[in-house]
């Protein structure tokens, strides 16, 4: 007899794939209906559990992406955003809640969940982890304090593999700091700099991007003002975090009425 809701797992040969799928199979609140993975990748057709290593658990990978979550109440999806579109396609038809934890979505990308969203539960963050949400609300509550004496930069640092920058916490950082100063990020984001960029505006808020080995996810607010500095920190040690967050999100999601939620809403801090 199986537990709770069936949870599939998209991209479940990536790094968060993985650690879903052991988060999953360890939960006695829900259970792994499927696990998805693209067409032509090595692990379709094999026991997911022994793909990973380990031993057989009887869910065989697919590239079936509408049969798998047909059958399943919730899909937990943290792969690339042209993927993550199409299963939100998928999960409107099947009714599906749809945890999205895909990050470098445009605004583009984001607009075309919309439709998805009218016929099931939407819940997406650039980080799930109770730390980084709470964090928001600090960095909204400092920046809303201070005043434009003191400049706001995000830096954030994480493994040579990430493709994307600046990350989703971050963005969710800057999100939160404009919020806070009552203006809209992207009047006042300044990302990339390199060169003869001129002095430094006031009232910007900077993003700067590390990339090296295996740090899984470090996020640093720094306010600075002529003689102080202040540093709101958060440092992900293991990537359980993200998946218990998902976890939690999708078991709160089956509660909800079709729309688009985010983690605020899933932890009650917003
Ligand atoms: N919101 C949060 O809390 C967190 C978000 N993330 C985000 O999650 C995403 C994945 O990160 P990570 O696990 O490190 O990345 P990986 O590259 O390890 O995994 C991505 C997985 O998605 C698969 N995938 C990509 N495109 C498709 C597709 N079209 N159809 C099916 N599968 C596809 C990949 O398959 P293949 O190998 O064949 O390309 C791979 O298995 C990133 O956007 C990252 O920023 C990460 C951690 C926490
Ligand atoms: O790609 C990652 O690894 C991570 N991505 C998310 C992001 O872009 O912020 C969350 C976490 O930092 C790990």
């Amino acid at each position: 007899m199986s537990n709770g809701p069936g949870i599939v797992i998209t991209g479940a040969s990536g790094r968060m794939g993985q650690m879903l799928i052991k988060t999953v199979l360890d939960s006695d609140r829900a259970h792994l209906a499927g696990a998805i993975e693209r067409q032509g990748h090595d692990w379709v057709g094999r026991d997911v559990g022994e793909a990973m290593g380990g031993t057989a658990n009887g869910v065989i990978v697919t590239d079936d992406a509408l049969e798998a979550i047909s059958k399943a109440q919730v899909v937990i999806d943290f792969t690339a955003p042209a993927a993550t579109l199409a299963f939100a396609a998928l999960c409107a038809q099947a009714r599906a809640v749809h945890v999205i934890g895909t990050t470098g979505m445009t605004d583009d990308d984001i607009a075309n969940l919309e439709p998805a969203s009218r016929h099931a539960v939407i819940v997406r963050a650039g980080n799930m982890s109770l730390g980084v949400n709470l964090l928001t609300q600090l960095t909204k509550k400092v920046a809303a304090a201070l005043d434009e004496d003191f400049d706001i930069e995000v830096i954030e640092a994480h493994h040579h593999h990430k493709v994307d920058a600046p990350s989703g916490t971050a963005l969710m950082l800057g999100e939160a700091a404009a919020e806070g100063r009552g203006v809209a990020l992207k009047d006042v984001s300044d990302s990339g700099r390199d060169g003869i960029t001129g002095a430094r505006r006031r009232g910007d808020i900077g993003f700067s991007a590390i990339r090296g080995g295996d740090i899984v996810g470090e996020h640093d607010v720094l306010f600075a003002a002529p003689g102080e500095r202040i540093v709101l920190r958060h440092m992900a040690t293991d990537r359980g975090i993200f998946a218990r967050g998902a976890l939690k999100a999708a078991l709160w999601g089956l509660d909800q009425s079709p729309g688009h939620y985010d983690m605020l809403d899933v932890l009650g801090l917003s």
